[in-house]
């Protein structure tokens, strides 16, 4: 299993040790169950156990449908197996299965937010199998076999779907068809073949192999030019031994009889066999630009070093993540199922596996955003040879994929609660894969409605360029860049993108009309600093900062974003050289924290190093009109290390005074303090101070200070699974946003609407 190399598209290595400690350590295994609901005191207990779980059980019983309201059913899938297929590793049982059971439900979660479970049933019996898995219609949205040989997993699913009204989907078969045939769509289009005269080769007339078939001839292959092989050779018209109806369905007349006589001038050869079936010999007699998808998990019917090194025209997928052009259902199963439990469909089609298979095929032409790029180690895939298919990290399949089975399960009649605003649907994916984008939906429907003009200030950067495109692109606003304006065409021709199209200005600081304008304003505000007009004209000649700030001071520009080349704080001190604060507000930096889909303002995260009371107040004021703007209502906790006077301290006496100046100045949000985080985001800890003036948990978080507040923040981003967005800067008279230095294009798209959105003012 040891792999070797680096690099862009090279094999990250990964030894058999490294594979049993990543599967051992800590807790043993790949999930756990996490509630969904407080559990913490005895009224917690009362309602979701005795005697208050009864009320939905009647309500379910009264109108069954009721369940999807109460219970985790309508988001629940069984991954379910007997272990006779696991991988391409044959019949090793049920509880050998069981790593590659976890794998798929952890696949489920983290893809596309599908809850699931595995569940492996020791029963090589079709019967006993079908009947272990009927009778758990009730837990489940969905049934996903996983792993179970051929034929007898025709006849189980097809029973399980008889007799079951939800969807039951065997993954080998569909999920994978599904894969397999958009990168074919791919490939026959960039080799220039016309589907109805490709000629196709399958190894393997298993679950896998007889599906793919089933699939490419509803898409339009002909079935005289499509070759079955198994253990026996070509499935031709009149044989008998290891025969099946399955296989049968696809036999065709021809005198071949081997795997190497088949594949004498195909063009596309699938192997859902076993590792090495095919060998360099068959390759070289393939047509030219063969194309080869060697899906056999985990080693491949034919290595890609061994497949190029027969032929040097040769497209070659894997099912494997260390190679280009991964062909794995893992491309599938998550989000067909979230597509399908969304509409609540009765069962997985035909067309809605046509539509998942398109959705991919289309989706893999198009630019990538740089979180593909990140998994492709930095070589951004461009659709081509080494890129026929979506990678698994895409963050668009979540709103791509399920979308399109939704809309064919809506099409075909059989969903039973269909979607009406697709965009919202669209909206609520996204949020489903990032949390953050929960809480940007609404600022970036707001900004669409009024578009203004951001000024992206390190205009040379690849990343800034994507993000001022996709900005305007998602007509976001109109985007200028600062840069040289060779420069920056240079770059954004190598990665595609028309800036000109879009209408991007480019704006270079040293030859713009307006520099002598930019410096008379910085020498306004800094010739009692110690600064000369020629050195403020040196500023906003040769610092994008200066030149971009003074371009919003002007109202040249509504807005900026900046920070993928210098440091947050000497960016930030840069700009405030440029544009003052807001009268009568303070600076302060302020995160957004979303956990589990809750989100937490923290502050003040960025600017004052240890605030007395008065800077206390202000910057609860600060973050909680950013709450407001947000569209919460804010109940801000003023945090110490004490809760309410105990144990006694400085800081916490500091915050106690803070306190007392927002009730002087009579503010219009709940606050209170001083409090622990616990007791400020837990409810049932809070009720133990029962003059708390806080009507429920806190969603503002005011730290005692700015140490504490950049570490909790990150220690909950890298321990607790937390998503952090910002520190947002508010209080300056323009907006202005500040990214961090590793910021990816779409970071810098939701700094970009943040400071449109006018956060900062
Ligand atoms: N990349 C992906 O996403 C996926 C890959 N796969 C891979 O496909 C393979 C088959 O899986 P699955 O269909 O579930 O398994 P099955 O047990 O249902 O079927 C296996 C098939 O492969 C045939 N076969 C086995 N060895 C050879 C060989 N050396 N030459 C020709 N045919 C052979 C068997 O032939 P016979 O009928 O004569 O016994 C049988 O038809 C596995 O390697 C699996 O990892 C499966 C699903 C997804
Ligand atoms: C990927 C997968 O499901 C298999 O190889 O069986
Ligand atoms: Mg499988």
């Amino acid at each position: 299993m040891a792999a070797k190399g680096d690099g862009p598209n090279k094999r990250p290595s990964i030894t058999d040790q490294e594979a049993l400690h990543f599967h051992s350590r800590g807790r043993p295994g790949k999930l756990e169950i996490t509630p969904t609901k407080p559990m913490a005191t005895q009224r917690d207990l009362s309602l979701a156990y005795s005697p208050g779980v009864a009320v939905p059980v009647k309500a379910i019983a009264a109108d069954p449908s009721t369940v999807y309201d109460y219970t985790a059913r309508g988001n629940m899938v069984a991954v379910i197996t007997n272990g006779t297929a696991i991988l391409g590793l044959g019949n090793l049982g049920a509880l050998a299965a069981k790593p590659v059971m976890e794998g798929k439900a952890v696949l489920f979660k983290r893809f596309a937010d599908v809850d699931s479970i595995d569940l492996e049933v020791e029963t090589e019996d079709p019967e006993a199998f079908i009947n272990a898995v009927r009778y758990l219609g009730p837990s489940f949205g969905g049934i996903n076999l996983e792993d179970i040989k051929a034929p007898e997993c025709f006849l189980i699913e097809e029973r399980l779907r008889e007799l079951m009204d939800i969807p039951v989907f065997h993954d080998d078969q569909h999920g994978t068809a599904i894969i397999a045939a958009a990168g074919m769509i791919n490939a026959i289009h960039l080799t220039g073949r016309d589907i109805k005269t490709t000629r196709l080769v399958c190894n393997g007339a298993g679950a896998a192999g007889i599906a793919c078939l089933d699939l490419i001839k509803a898409i339009g292959f002909e079935p005289r030019n499509v070759i079955l092989c198994d253990t026996k050779g070509v499935v031709y018209r009149g044989r008998h031994e290891g025969m099946n109806q399955w296989k049968s369905a696809h036999a065709v007349d021809t005198p071949l009889r081997t795997l190497a006589e088949a594949m004498v001038g195909a063009d596309i050869f699938f192997g859902l066999s076993a590792k090495g079936a095919l060998t360099p010999e068959m390759v070289k007699t393939m047509a030219p630009n063969p194309v080869i998808f060697a899906m056999a998990n985990p080693d491949p019917e034919i290595t890609p070093e061994d497949a190029q090194k027969a032929r040097d025209d040769v497209i070659i997928a894997t099912g494997r993540s260390d190679y280009p052009n991964q062909v794995n259902n893992v491309l599938g199963f998550p989000y067909i199922f979230r597509g399908a439990l969304d509409v609540r469909a009765k069962t997985i089609n035909m067309e809605m596996k046509i539509a998942a298979t398109r959705a991919l095929a289309e989706l893999a032409r198009e630019d990538v955003p740089d979180e593909v790029a990140s998994a492709y180690r930095g070589a951004r895939p461009r659709f081509g040879r080494d890129y026929i298919i979506p990678v698994p990290f895409d963050p668009r399949l979540i709103h791509v994929v399920p979308i399109a089975v939704a809309k064919a399960a809506m099409e075909s009649g059989v969903a039973q609660r269909p979607i009406v605003d697709l965009e919202a649907y669209k909206a609520q994916l996204s949020a489903r894969r990032d949390p953050i984008a929960g809480v940007m939906q609404r600022i970036i429907d707001r900004v669409r409605r009024t578009p203004r003009r951001v000024v992206f200030t390190e205009g040379e950067e690849e990343q800034v360029i994507r993000a001022a495109y996709s900005f305007v692109n998602q007509g976001l606003g109109s985007a200028i860049l600062v840069g040289r304006e060779d420069r920056v065409n240079a770059v954004a021709q190598a990665a595609g993108l028309d800036l000109a199209d879009k209408g991007i200005e480019i704006h270079n600081a040293r030859l713009s009309h307006r520099n002598a304008r930019y410096a008379g304003l910085l020498y306004d505000k800094l010739q009692r600093r110690g600064y000369l007009l020629r050195d403020c004209q040196r500023l906003i000649n040769s610092d994008r900062n200066y030149f971009a700030a003074a371009m919003v001071a002007e109202g040249d520009a509504d807005a900026m974003v900046t920070g993928v080349t210098r440091n947050f704080s000497i960016a930030l001190e840069e700009v405030r050289r440029v544009i003052d604060d807001r009268p009568g507000h303070r600076v302060a930096g302020v995160s957004i924290i979303v956990v589990h889909g809750r989100p937490i303002l923290v502050a003040d995260t960025a600017i004052t190093e240890m605030p007395d009371a008065q800077d206390l107040a202000e910057i609860a004021i600060e973050a909680a009109g950013v709450a407001r703007r947000l569209g919460y209502e804010p109940r801000v906790a003023l945090l110490a290390f004490s809760n309410f006077g105990h144990p006694v301290g400085d800081r916490a006496k500091q915050v106690q005074e803070a306190v007392r100046i927002l009730d002087s100045r009579r503010v219009d949000f709940e606050y209170d303090g001083e409090m622990g985080a616990d007791v400020a985001l837990n409810r049932g800890l809070m009720a133990a101070y029962p003059f708390c003036r806080l009507t429920d948990t806190a969603n503002v978080l005011v730290m005692p200070a700015y140490h504490a507040a950049a570490i909790s923040t990150r220690m909950v981003q890298e321990l607790g699974g937390a998503t952090v967005l910002g520190p947002l800067i508010v209080g300056l008279e323009k907006s202005v946003q500040i990214v961090s230095l590793a910021a990816k294009d779409a970071d810098i798209v939701n700094m970009a609407a943040l400071a449109s959105f006018n956060i900062g003012g």
